[in-house]
């Protein structure tokens, strides 16, 4: 399983929660990598964990005020990048070009979907993979593995029915080792959560909760 933590723009301590989730990596061997802001991206790919953007721009070098570059994120430390997160809604075509730009700068894609249609429409632009999250249920704790399982399993077949490439995440209210296994049980290759580490007392003792059944 994949663990994709998102920071969004919650006020945690990124080298804090990225020293944290390569430590956890490390002695779990499970994939964590962390999302932070892209001014961020230096410090926490510092850390030695695996370091994502939250989002990248459908732009090249040249005249893009306020764009986030994917060169430059990729330059930063990243080796991949969010792309369409609910709290980040890009139009199709500027999917498409995040997905160009993502590519030329060697970086991993996951493009996020509301919904199990979306998720089609999404794997059909052939990202590495894709993220379903149910809007309502991000960052209420109640994992969408256990509110909505047909959401996941409907977001596994469409995902499979277009591109049988794509990896298929999960996410919204993932918090627990349980919610992870449920995600697995389900058919998701990965979880993409944010509230339940970064907001959490102790993101390190989150992050070791979280891989505890892998081991
Ligand atoms: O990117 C992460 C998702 O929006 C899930 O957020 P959450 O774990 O706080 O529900």
């Amino acid at each position: 399983m994949f663990v994709l933590v998102n920071l969004k723009a919650y006020p945690c301590d990124p080298v804090e929660v990225a020293t944290a989730a390569a430590d956890v990596s490390d002695d779990s061997g499970v994939r964590v990598a962390v999302a932070p802001q892209a001014a961020q991206i230096g410090a926490v790919a510092e850390t030695g964990v695996e370091t994502w953007a939250q989002h990248v721009s459908a732009v090249e070098h040249g005249s893009h005020t306020g764009s986030t570059l994917a060169e430059a994120a990729a330059d930063a430390g990243a080796v991949g990048t969010l792309l369409n997160h609910s709290e980040n809604r890009l139009k199709l075509a500027d999917i498409d070009g995040a997905l160009d730009a993502a590519d030329r700068a060697d970086l991993e894609t996951i493009v996020c979907a509301n919904n199990p249609a979306q998720i089609g429409a999404a794997a059909a632009l052939d990202p590495d993979g894709v993220a379903v999250e149910p809007p309502e249920l991000i960052g209420t704790g109640t994992p969408v593995s256990k509110a909505d399982p047909d959401i996941v399993t409907g977001a596994v077949d469409a995902a499979a029915r277009v591109n049988g490439d794509v990896d298929v995440l999960c996410g919204a209210g993932i918090s627990t080792g349980e919610d992870l296994v449920s995600a697995s049980d389900l058919g998701a290759s990965g979880v993409l959560l944010a509230s339940g580490v970064a907001k959490a007392d102790d993101p390190r003792a989150a992050l070791e909760d979280l891989v505890e059944p892998l081991l």
